[in-house]
């Protein structure tokens, strides 16, 4: 049987070429923290490290050529490596990894990249408005405004992560209205919905349907239309709320918890799905809890890592900043740029949050926080494919939709650990996110804060110095 397989290679912007002995260990890198650290956190089937591979360079040059119009003109401020050979080999995960399926099946797949969560309940945070909106749902205001997206999405990660099914359902579909870069649909390992770059959208949600028709009604049984295809999207709501909510895997961290359950908010005061309860009167908005087994539960307790927030963060950094300026032969022995081995993965298993005035302390905080920003930038990635009822066995993963079954897999994608130099540049952002918000968003939204500014035009909330 033929096997189908992803190449991932490295890129670097061209005039920070790397020699062959970099790419190897760079890539060696990516897979070791895969292997040794990522996938104690998220469970040995979600995780798929990959293995390093050498292609003759004439391949990998014909390869480039082949991709080089296929790729967004906004990621091309690097170019793939040809020169070294050297590329990651992973399981195409478009197709349910279970168990092997007959190369003609049809496939249906689901990426979402989560973003963050959770609302930081650490006492570092200055401005009150972090603990009540989440950092999505500021970020989108500054997005919009920098002109990443042309609208605002009503997705908020609380939604999702939430655990009860409506808030889910009303996540999904928001993601679904506004997918930006946090959904694609792909038929097939082809992209049928979402966005190919930042300009190209696809989001017509008739043809999605026509799309998906044969997956949900294989029999031809629903009549087209707008009831049909409101139909259709509902059953595919479901589908992914069930999967993402399914158990299928346990790992060594499994028990770790990040934070006690009642710590921080569990919902956004700026999400839509609250505003409305609000609206109407609710104001206690269900938070259903995630199974522990399943893959957005893993991804919120390593997004929880970052204890701190960023404004409790930083200080630590520039402790250890301050260290590596007057000893920089110690960068190695700190494991600042791995090896990811058994070593590195243990250090970040203490929890303590109090500070003993320490490098070793500030370094363990620090690696914690590079793994939460990783688990807060990764992708879901939900493949499934349509099975009847007899092939169904116990090895297999099944998902049922009204009138269809499928068989399926989870994954997480886009597991390389943020770098360390990254942490000034996260500060900055937090503070540009949050005082783009308290100016333009919360201020309009309270008459007092807006006549406050309106009278004071030199008013400016300079919360960090950036
Ligand atoms: O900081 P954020 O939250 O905007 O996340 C960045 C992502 O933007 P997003 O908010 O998802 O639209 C951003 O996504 P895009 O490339 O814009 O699609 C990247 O994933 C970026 O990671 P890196 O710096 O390239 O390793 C991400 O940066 P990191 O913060 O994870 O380093
Ligand atoms: N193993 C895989 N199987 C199927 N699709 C994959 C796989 N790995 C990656 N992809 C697809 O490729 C996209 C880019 O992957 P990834 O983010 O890991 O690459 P990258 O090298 O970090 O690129 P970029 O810098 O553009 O994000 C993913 O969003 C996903 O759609």
């Amino acid at each position: 049987m033929k096997r189908c397989v992803v190449l991932r290679f490295l890129k670097s912007p061209p005039n920070q070429t790397k020699t062959s002995q970099e790419i190897l260990h760079h890539l060696q890198n990516i897979v070791d923290f895969g292997k040794h650290v990522m996938k104690q956190f998220f469970g040995e089937n979600y995780v798929h490290h990959g293995e390093i591979i050498q292609l003759p360079l004439d391949f990998v040059r014909q390869l480039c050529l082949k991709i080089q119009p296929e790729r967004p003109e906004c990621r091309c401020d690097k170019d793939m490596d040809t020169l070294s050979g050297f590329a990651m080999c992973l399981p195409n995960l478009t197709r349910p990894q279970s168990y092997r399926l007959a190369e003609h099946r049809p496939l249906l797949c689901i990426e979402i990249k989560p973003k963050c969560g959770f609302i930081p309940f650490s006492s570092h945070v200055s401005q009150e408005i972090k603990h009540k909106v989440c950092r999505y749902c500021m970020h989108q205001h500054l997005k919009v405004a920098n002109g990443k997206w042309k609208r605002p999405s009503k997705y908020c990660p609380l939604d999702l992560f939430s655990g009860n099914k409506q808030r889910m359902h009303f996540a999904l579909k928001s993601l679904l209205q506004e997918a930006q870069n946090n959904l694609k649909i792909f038929k097939n390992g082809e992209l049928i919905y979402g966005c190919k770059d930042d300009q190209d959208c696809v989001s017509d949600w008739n043809e999605l349907a026509r799309h998906l028709k044969p997956f949900f009604f294989p029999s031809n049984g629903l009549v087209s239309g707008p009831h049909c295809t409101r139909t259709i999207v509902k059953e595919l709501i479901q589908v992914i709320t069930m999967t993402l909510l399914s158990s299928t895997d346990t790992c060594r961290a499994g028990d770790m918890k990040t934070v006690p359950v009642s710590q921080g908010r569990s919902y956004c005061e700026a999400s839509a799905f609250n505003k409305e309860l609000v609206r109407n009167g609710k104001h206690k908005l269900e938070s259903s809890g995630l199974p522990r087994g399943c893959l957005l539960y893993k991804t919120l307790q390593a997004q929880m890592l970052d204890m701190l927030d960023i404004e409790g963060l930083y200080p630590l950094y520039s402790r250890v900043e301050q260290y590596l300026e007057e000893f920089p032969e110690e960068r190695s022995t700190l494991q600042i740029d791995g090896p990811y081995n058994e070593a590195f993965y243990e250090k970040l298993l203490d929890l303590s949050t109090e500070d003993d005035g320490t490098v070793a302390f500030a370094l363990t905080k620090v690696q914690q926080y590079r793994i939460a920003m990783t688990a807060k930038d990764c992708s879901i990635m939900i493949a499934l494919s349509p099975c009847l009822q007899d092939e169904c066995s116990e090895q297999r993963s099944v998902v049922l939709a009204s009138k269809s079954r499928f068989t399926f897999s989870v994954s997480v994608l886009d597991l390389d650990l943020k770098p360390y130099e990254s942490i000034p540049h996260q500060y900055k952002l937090d503070g540009e996110i949050v005082n783009y918000y308290l100016k333009n968003v919360q201020a309009k939204d309270d008459p007092v804060m807006s006549n406050l500014f309106k009278e004071n035009e030199d008013c400016t909330l300079v919360l960090h110095k950036v």
